[in-house]
C-alpha cells in the first residue's frame, strides 16, 4: 500500500498497537523519531548545495524503517542528522519528543566502513565504549559482552583481532559493539555493503532475526532494493536532491521472514514500484546534470 509524498511513515499509536505482520508476542522497545521540515545544505551561500528540503517523516517505535533513494541524494546526510553528528539548517528532529542536539548512546550507528579498533581484540572492542564511560560494573560489562558475542556467533573469536575476522564477522562484532549500549534506536548506513553475496544474505537473515527478537526502532539505509524489501516494515523512497520523501511503502510481508517471500507476487509488486520511482528520479538527475553539455 502506498501513501502520499511527505506523509507520515506511521502514526505512532499511543497504545503501541501492532500490525498483523509483526511478531505480535514481541513488544516494541524503541523510540519514536520525528523529522519536521528538515533542510540541510552544504557549502558557502554563493555556492550552496541544497541536500534535504523540508523533509518530514515519522519513524515509529519498534519498526524497521528502511530508506532508499538515488545515489548521492543525501541518505548519509540524513543518518548524520539522526545520529546528531550534524545539525539541520532548519526544521527539527526529536526522539521521544526531545530535540536531538548531538550524539547519544540512545542512538547507535553502524556504518559500511568498519569502525573496529584494529589493535584491540573483538572482546576489547565490544567493551570499549561502556568501559570508557564507566557506566557499567566491570564484571557485569564483561558478562554482557560475552553473552552478546555468543549471540552474534563470535563466541569462539573473542580474542581475535578485527583483521583476523571475515567481513561478515566484523559486521557482527560491530553489531555487538552497538547493542551492548542497549540503544533505543539502531541506525544502519549500508552496513552490509561490500560483503560478498552469500555473506550479505546471511547477515540480512541474522540481522532480521535479532530485530524480530527485540524490536528496537531501526533506521536502515541501503541501495539494494531486495534487501530493503526483505527487511522493511516501512520503505521510505527519497527523491533526488533537494531531497524529500517521495513515497512510503508499507511492506506487509509476514514475520518472521525468509528469503522465499521475496519471490511472492506481493514482493515483486513492491520491487516494481520502488524501481519505477528510483528510475524516474535518476532520469531527472541525469537531465539536470547533462544540461549545458553539448
Ligand atoms: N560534509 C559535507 N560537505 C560538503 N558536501 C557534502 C558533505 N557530506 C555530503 N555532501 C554532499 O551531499 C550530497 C549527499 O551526500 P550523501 O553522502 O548524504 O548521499 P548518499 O545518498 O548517502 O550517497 P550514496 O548513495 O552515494 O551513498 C553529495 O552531493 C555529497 O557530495
Amino acid at each position: 500500500m502506498l501513501t502520499n509524498r511527505n506523509s507520515i511513515a506511521r502514526a505512532a499509536s499511543a497504545g503501541g498497537a501492532t500490525k498483523s505482520n509483526k511478531a505480535a508476542s514481541t513488544p516494541a522497545t524503541g523510540s519514536t523519531i520525528e523529522l519536521t521540515n528538515v533542510s540541510k545544505a552544504y557549502g558557502e551561500e554563493w555556492l550552496s548545495d541544497q541536500i534535504l528540503d523540508n523533509l518530514s517523516l515519522s519513524i515509529a517505535p519498534g519498526e524497521m524503517t528502511v530508506i532508499v533513494g538515488p545515489s548521492g541524494c543525501g541518505k548519509s546526510t540524513l543518518v548524520n542528522l539522526l545520529a546528531g553528528f550534524e545539525e539541520p539548517d532548519s526544521g527539527k528532529i526529536t526522539i521521544d519528543g526531545e530535540e536531538i542536539t548531538g550524539p547519544g548512546k540512545d542512538r547507535m550507528v553502524v556504518f559500511q566502513e568498519t569502525a573496529l579498533i584494529p589493535w584491540q581484540t573483538t572482546f576489547e572492542n565490544v567493551v570499549f565504549g561502556p568501559k570508557l564511560r564507566g557506566d557499567m560494573k566491570t564484571a557485569d560489562l564483561e558478562k554482557e559482552a560475552k553473552k552478546l558475542l555468543v549471540k552474534v556467533g563470535l563466541g569462539e573469536f573473542m580474542s581475535k583481532f578485527p583483521l583476523q575476522l571475515s567481513g561478515g564477522m566484523q559486521r557482527r562484532a560491530e553489531l555487538a559493539r552497538a547493542l551492548i549500549n542497549e540503544p533505543k534506536v539502531m541506525i544502519m548506513d549500508e552496513p552490509f555493503r561490500g560483503l560478498d553475496a552469500m555473506s550479505r544474505s546471511l547477515m540480512q537473515e541474522f540481522f532480521l532475526q535479532l530485530f524480530e527478537e527485540n524490536r528496537r526502532t531501526n533506521v536502515f539505509v541501503t541501495s539494494e532494493i531486495d534487501e530493503a524489501i526483505f527487511l522493511a516494515d516501512n520503505l521510505i523512497v527519497l527523491t533526488n536532491k533537494p531531497t524529500k520523501v517521495e513515497k512510503i511503502i508499507d511492506i506487509k510481508l509476514p514475520r518472521p521472514r525468509n528469503y522465499s517471500m521475496l519471490t511472492s507476487a506481493e514482493a515483486f509488486e513492491y520491487k516494481r514500484e520502488t524501481m519505477a520511482i528510483l528510475h524516474e528520479e535518476a532520469m531527472k538527475s541525469f537531465a539536470n546534470t547533462s544540461k549545458g553539455v553539448a
